[in-house]
């Protein structure tokens, strides 16, 4: 993020009414206004605290409102409903370099204004403070890679599955023969924490048992995300268990910890984290609401996440591709001038050898965790079949040689290719 003394935010909004009024009135709301005027809002208070509209782009018509409004028998807005791009900007002064405040600013009681009938948070912009106050990703891509032993391309990956139902030893079977096919990443489902059918510290016993005993033989150890996530004195216990048994990475839900649990997490950890983003749907899925994820991430990013999830390519949900690319390729940007701190996409989501090809053009970078739960595990030869598959895909996205000339010379591609077509 540029070098900035006042914290940026860029939205998309529409509006029944005028938009330069429509932006004045968030600035007022989320800074020192209210819906009216109130003593000691003097001039020099508000050139000290108040937020500035910096930008207003106006934008097209439309002519329903996108969300509901209070009054759903309102007739129609006459001029229609005014879509515009809008920077709004705060004085450092107000809120200090902190995340969870910084939140409550950009997108606090905004999206719910009668003013606006949408309104997403695009991007936000950050004072170089808050480089100060969070330290980020402590390990981030480099880290990463340097822990899992692959130098470079991608970190092939897949997710335990069936997602729960596995008790530690099943878990640890599977591990073994995932590791033994010279898998690079594993992780917990985020259904998978601690249950009594498989309780937290028996399966990181048994997976890591079964994780050194391959790294032995190989020279490389797997890295395997234990899925920590549960309250700040849990998350502690658990990192530090997995730690203590040779566990290279922790991960965490992010909307089930909060901000305040993943900075927690963030100082704490001494362990790449994982940062799992399910619920995503419901801060994104309707274009004119809720955040993209270039303005959300960086939250979660300067907070502590090394590893953040984009979904993928032709993924099983409803996101489409060019969004996907942007999530990913928005991790890969630095946050701050003074210190490299990308992290790591993961792609997740419905993903297969078929999908390889299309990844690696869109991103231009082989600085991803490319995991397939069914994607390896369903392979007809079965996962250590999955895994081989799937870095042979790779090896022809990386080579530009189409999957189909490349699975002629290697069968478990072929097989895949027959199963995930
Ligand atoms: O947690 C995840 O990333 C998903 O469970 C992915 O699973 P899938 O590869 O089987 O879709
Ligand atoms: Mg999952």
């Amino acid at each position: 993020m540029a070098s900035l003394n006042r914290i940026e935010a860029d939205y998309w909004f529409e509006t029944p009414g005028d938009p330069r009024r429509t932006a004045e009135v968030m600035a007022g709301e989320q800074s020192s206004g209210t819906f009216v005027a109130v003593p000691g809002e003097t001039p020099e208070l508000m050139a000290r605290a108040a937020a500035r509209v910096e930008r207003l782009d106006l934008l097209d018509h439309a002519q329903a409102p996108s969300l509901p409004s209070v009054d759903p028998a309102a007739p129609p807005a006459p001029g229609g409903y005014r879509r515009a791009r809008l920077t709004l900007s705060w004085p450092l002064e107000t809120t200090g370099p902190s995340l969870p405040n910084l939140l409550a600013t950009v997108a606090g009681n905004l999206f719910e204004l009668r003013q606006v009938s949408g309104l997403r948070l695009t991007d936000i912009r950050l004072p170089a403070a808050f480089a100060d106050a969070y330290a980020g990703p402590k390990f981030g891509v480099a880290g990463t890679r340097a822990l899992a032993g692959v130098p470079d391309g991608p970190l092939i990956g897949t997710i335990v599955k069936p997602s729960v139902g596995f008790g530690p030893e099943e878990t640890a079977a599977l591990v073994a023969t995932l590791a033994g096919a010279g898998i690079d990443f594993i992780k917990d489902d985020e259904l998978q924490s601690d249950g009594p059918l498989c309780p937290f510290e028996a399966r990181v016993d048994a997976v890591m048992r079964a994780i050194e005993a391959e790294a032995d033989r190989r020279g490389r150890k797997a890295m395997f995300a234990f899925n920590i996530t549960g309250d700040l004195d849990q998350m502690r216990r658990r990192h530090d268990h997995v730690l203590k048994r040779g566990g290279t990475c922790v991960m965490a839900s992010l909307n089930s910890v909060g901000l305040a649990g993943m900075i927690e997490l963030g100082r704490f950890t001494q362990l790449p984290i994982h940062a799992h983003r399910n619920g995503w749907g419901y801060l994104s899925r309707s274009p004119q609401l809720g955040f993209d994820y270039r303005a959300w991430h960086k939250i979660w990013r300067l907070a502590g996440a090394d590893h953040m999830h984009v979904n993928g390519i032709a993924n099983k949900f409803s996101e489409p591709d060019a969004s996907v690319i942007a999530s990913a390729q928005a991790c890969r940007e630095p946050l701050f001038e003074s210190r490299a701190d990308a992290i790591m996409p993961v792609f997740s989501s419905g993903q297969t050898a078929r999908q390889a090809p299309a990844t690696f053009a869109a991103l231009g970078s082989t600085d991803l965790i490319y995991a397939a739960g069914g994607g390896i595990l369903a392979h007809p030869d079965g996962p250590a079949g999955g895994v081989t598959a799937l870095r042979e895909a790779w090896e022809a996205a990386m080579a530009q040689v189409p999957l189909q000339s490349y699975a002629q010379t290697h069968p478990m591609l072929a097989r895949a290719l027959e199963r995930f077509g």
